[in-house]
């Protein structure tokens, strides 16, 4: 698809879709436990219809009962010949294979798009020291397990994604023996917070100090009701175009939240803005807007939306932790560069600092998503300052956390 972006003032308010981060894990905690569960605030963005296609072929029952509010009925058992897809969910794919290795059979994953070039090479060394047969394509999709793991105190290394830990963390309360984790490296730790929270929920106990996870055998988990938080991540977009000078507002958000990418206020903050919020509205004042240093390593979803307010802020800006978007949904840093280079911003690569020339002028072109739904929804943003209109290409990608983003952009 593609998407004329015209320069235009975005004035109104947005509700922000549910976090998908949050709906995964809750869906996937729902299918773990024996009862049922009721979730409100489900979205319907392509990855949480991905896992809740996976718990349905995993045994879960799913009584939909309104737009946004689903029953859960957890898995008795794991059926056999499971063929499992995660669409192009990293989270999901990292989850599932480690939730299905919780069980003694044959479970075979895959996914489509980028995830087939996202590394999984994580699951060949670590699962087999949980007693679980594994093979993976070569370090990639598809994957094999067949378990049950075993509980035992193992050292991981965490510096490539959060989200196998996440999985781990996931698995680990349902083996027979107690396990210990101990994370070293630990990138995007606010992401593991958020799944002890989940799991906390849904009756399962783990402690945690200093990244040495504590996970006690033999937990059950038990059905609950819960509400899934609106997105910070889908949020960043509009929150950095009031910063840039529009009058939207977003409202949905809790200020409670455990979701790494709320962190975008720190940034915002760097950036000189001031921040209003007032009851369930946030608004956000970028009169004093500056060139800003910030450290997105723990949050790196945000780089798209701090290249739109790096671009706006005169100076240069640098925003750390780019290494860690080689392997998302596109090599995001290269991604950025590319698409923002085409509309006249300067961005360097410099190991793992991003360098961004900002001087409040963008020109409309042509550019591309990349097939990168973040990507897709920073290019729009940027386009509505820019000078001249841009053509947007495979805008659609916008699909895999947002499905109305485009609507939404278009309301305002
Ligand atoms: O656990 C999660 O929900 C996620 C963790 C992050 O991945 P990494 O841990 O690989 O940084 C993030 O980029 C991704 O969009 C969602
Ligand atoms: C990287 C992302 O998601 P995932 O890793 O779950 O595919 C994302 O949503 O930006």
């Amino acid at each position: 698809m593609k998407q004329l972006i015209r320069p235009k003032v975005l004035s109104g308010n947005i509700a922000v879709p549910a976090s998908k981060s949050d709906a995964q894990r809750a869906v996937l905690c729902a299918a773990l436990a024996e009862g049922t569960s009721r979730l409100t605030g489900m979205g319907k963005s392509d990855d949480e219809q991905a896992m809740l296609r996976a718990v349905e072929q995993m045994g879960a029952e799913i009584v939909p009962i309104s737009d946004t509010i689903i029953e859960i009925t957890g898995i008795k058992s794991l059926p056999e010949g499971l063929h499992l897809s995660a669409g192009e969910s990293g989270l999901g794919l990292r989850l599932l294979t480690c939730v299905t290795s919780g069980f003694n059979r044959e479970v075979s994953l895959t996914g489509r798009g980028s995830l087939l070039a996202r590394p999984m090479n994580f699951f060949d060394t670590v699962l087999p020291r949980f007693g679980v047969q594994v093979s993976t394509n070569n370090g990639f999709l598809p994957i094999k397990v067949h378990g049950p793991l075993q509980g035992t105190d193992l050292q991981v290394d965490g510096s490539l994604s959060s989200q196998f830990i996440s999985g781990l963390l996931m698995a680990l309360p349902g083996s027979r023996k107690a396990s210990s984790l101990e994370v070293i490296d630990m990138k995007s730790g606010p992401y593991i917070q958020m799944t002890i929270h989940t799991l906390s929920q849904f009756g399962i106990v783990i402690e945690n100090e200093h990244n040495r996870f504590t996970i006690p055998g033999k937990q059950q988990y038990r059905p609950a009701h819960y509400s899934i938080e609106s997105d910070w991540s889908s949020a960043s977009y509009w929150l950095v175009a009031a910063a840039i000078g529009h009058p939207v507002s977003v409202s949905g958000l809790t200020m409670r939240s455990l979701q790494a990418d709320k962190s975008l206020l720190k940034a915002l903050i760097a950036a000189g803005c001031r921040i209003v919020a007032e009851e369930d509205l946030i608004r956000v004042d970028g009169s004093g807007l500056r060139a800003f240093e910030f450290d997105a390593t723990d949050c790196p979803d945000l780089f798209p939306a701090l290249t739109i307010l790096a671009a706006k802020c005169d100076g240069v800006s640098t925003i750390r932790g780019v290494n860690r978007l080689i392997h998302k949904e596109s090599n995001r840093g290269i991604a950025l560069q590319t698409e923002f280079g085409k509309m006249g911003l300067k961005i360097d690569l410099n190991d793992d600092l991003m360098v961004i020339y900002g001087s409040g002028k963008l020109h409309g072109t042509e550019v591309d998503s990349h097939h990168d739904h973040r990507i897709a929804m920073s290019l729009g943003i940027a386009g509505s300052i820019a000078n001249g209109d841009t053509i947007l290409t495979n805008a659609d990608a916008v699909s895999k956390s947002y499905p109305d983003f485009w609507e939404h952009f278009n309301s305002l």
